[in-house]
């Protein structure tokens, strides 16, 4: 690259901002005339794909990356059918753009509502999977807004991959190739300058871990809807149906071991543990979870559970390790919940209904459950057709974010030369 990062950021920031007026007039059959014929792109580029990918998952291979990441950095023929698919439900679900609601006649005599509108220039900065590539680019374009993508540096050739198959289709429809731009070097550079240009960049979705949020919490001058860190509890309470304690702790712990909305530490009360953890430990052992407790559950469960320490209450493994804490009662869970997690998701099993409500009204998280697994917190899970990510911030957006997530309102005002007295 022969310019520097940062005019080459800007450069994609302003063509972006040129686009965004774009998007944000263009019809909804022209948006998803686009995501069609980038699914048609994708399948029919298979090859190059995997090809891409490969020169990613050797890269990965050769630098020690360890499995799970492995994993979620490959193109396999399940994935890339996956995209396919996702690019052909985002063109189904309803545009929300320009939808106008709440309008009503004020005693002026004017007629005053609001509508629905995109956000304009969305920079997304987030990890080594690139199916978020076109999760991330199908929802911001069905949602009439400019994308600036900078994917994990791990991703880089697939990345470009699947960036040519978006261009394929944004040509198709007639569109701008700058509606999405996949940010081209894995210099991290990039993603200073990505948020620091606020005359460009509307909004920054960071999705990712502690490093990324202190950068961003540090240098940011765009406004930012963070998308951090997952430190997700259940908590099983006294009132607890055994049954569904198991099922919901089995699962929302090894369902899969890497996402954010995995359980990293799971909280039982005193009175019921005897009868959870052990049948419990035991499925996790079969599945070779690693389990680390306070003293009261290594007592119950034996030498193999390791000590944890203070750290291990704050820790996101995104691996087969489990935290367990024995408490005295509810007050201490939530307590336990407002302390360490990071306010992404938590769970209670419970039959007592007061004890649920409390839970509800007292944990302060994007999403708080009751008798269901952490796992589902997720935009499709929830009905929203796909999703951003999961916002732990608490403005604009928060939990899953879909198509709404990326939009704002204006008011719109009707008159007939009506004139203020
Ligand atoms: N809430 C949500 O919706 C989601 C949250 N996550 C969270 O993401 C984390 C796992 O993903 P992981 O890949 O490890 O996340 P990382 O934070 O390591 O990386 C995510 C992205 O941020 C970039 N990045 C990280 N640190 C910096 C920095 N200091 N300066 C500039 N760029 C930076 C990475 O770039 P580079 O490639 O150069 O390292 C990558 O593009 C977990 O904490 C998980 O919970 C993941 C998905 C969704
Ligand atoms: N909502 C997603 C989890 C978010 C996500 O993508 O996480 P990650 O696997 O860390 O990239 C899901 O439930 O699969």
């Amino acid at each position: 690259m022969t310019e520097s990062v940062l005019d080459y950021m800007t450069r994609l920031g302003r063509a972006a901002r040129e686009a965004s007026r774009v998007l944000a007039r263009a019809s909804t059959a022209q948006k998803n005339r686009a995501l069609q014929a980038a699914a048609e792109a994708l399948d029919a580029a298979r090859a190059e794909l995997v090809a891409a990918n490969e020169l990613d998952l050797a890269a990965g291979r050769d630098n020690g990356l360890e499995p799970a990441m492995l994993d979620r950095l490959a193109l396999t023929p399940k994935v890339i059918d996956s995209m396919i698919e996702g690019l052909r439900q985002v063109a189904t679900l309803p545009d929300p753009i320009g939808e106008i609601q709440g309008m009503r006649y004020l005693p002026s005599g004017i007629q005053v509502g609001k509508m629905r509108v995109p956000l304009g220039v969305i920079g997304i900065i987030y990890e080594s999977r690139p199916n978020v590539t076109i999760d991330a680019a199908s929802l911001c374009l069905k949602s009439g807004n400019a994308t600036i993508l900078r994917g994990g540096s791990e991703a880089i050739h697939s990345n470009q991959a699947i960036a040519r198959c978006i261009q394929a289709g944004l040509a198709e429809a007639g569109l701008p190739a700058s509606a999405v731009q996949v940010v081209e070097t894995t210099d991290r550079a990039a993603v200073g300058a990505l948020i620091t240009l606020p005359e460009f960049v509307d909004v920054i979705v960071p999705r990712g871990g502690k490093g990324l949020i202190e950068r961003i919490s540090r240098e940011a001058k765009v406004p930012v809807i963070k998308h951090l860190d997952g430190v997700c509890h259940v908590y099983v309470d006294v009132a607890a149906d055994i049954d569904k304690a198991i099922r919901v702790c089995d699962n929302a712990k090894t369902q899969r071991y890497s996402p954010c909305n995995t359980m990293e530490t799971l909280l039982v009360h005193a009175a019921i543990a005897a009868r959870v953890l052990p049948p419990l430990a035991a499925i996790y052992r079969d599945k070779g979870v690693e389990l680390r407790g306070d003293g009261q559950t290594r007592a119950l469960l034996g030498g193999d559970v390791l000590e944890a320490s203070e750290d291990d209450w704050y820790a996101e493994y995104n691996a087969p390790i489990l935290a367990i804490r024995v408490v005295d009662s509810l007050d201490a869970a939530i307590e336990h919940i407002n302390t360490y997690g990071s306010q992404h998701t938590d769970a209670i099993v419970t039959e007592n209904f007061s004890d649920a409500r409390r839970f509800l009204t007292e944990v302060d998280s994007s999403s708080v459950m009751v008798n269901a697994s952490t796992r589902f917190a997720d935009g499709f899970e929830y009905g929203l057709g796909a999703e951003i990510g999961i916002s732990t911030d608490k403005l604009h957006a928060r939990g899953p974010v879909g198509l709404d997530g990326l939009t704002s309102e204006k008011y719109v005002v009707f008159g007939d030369g009506h004139v203020r007295t």
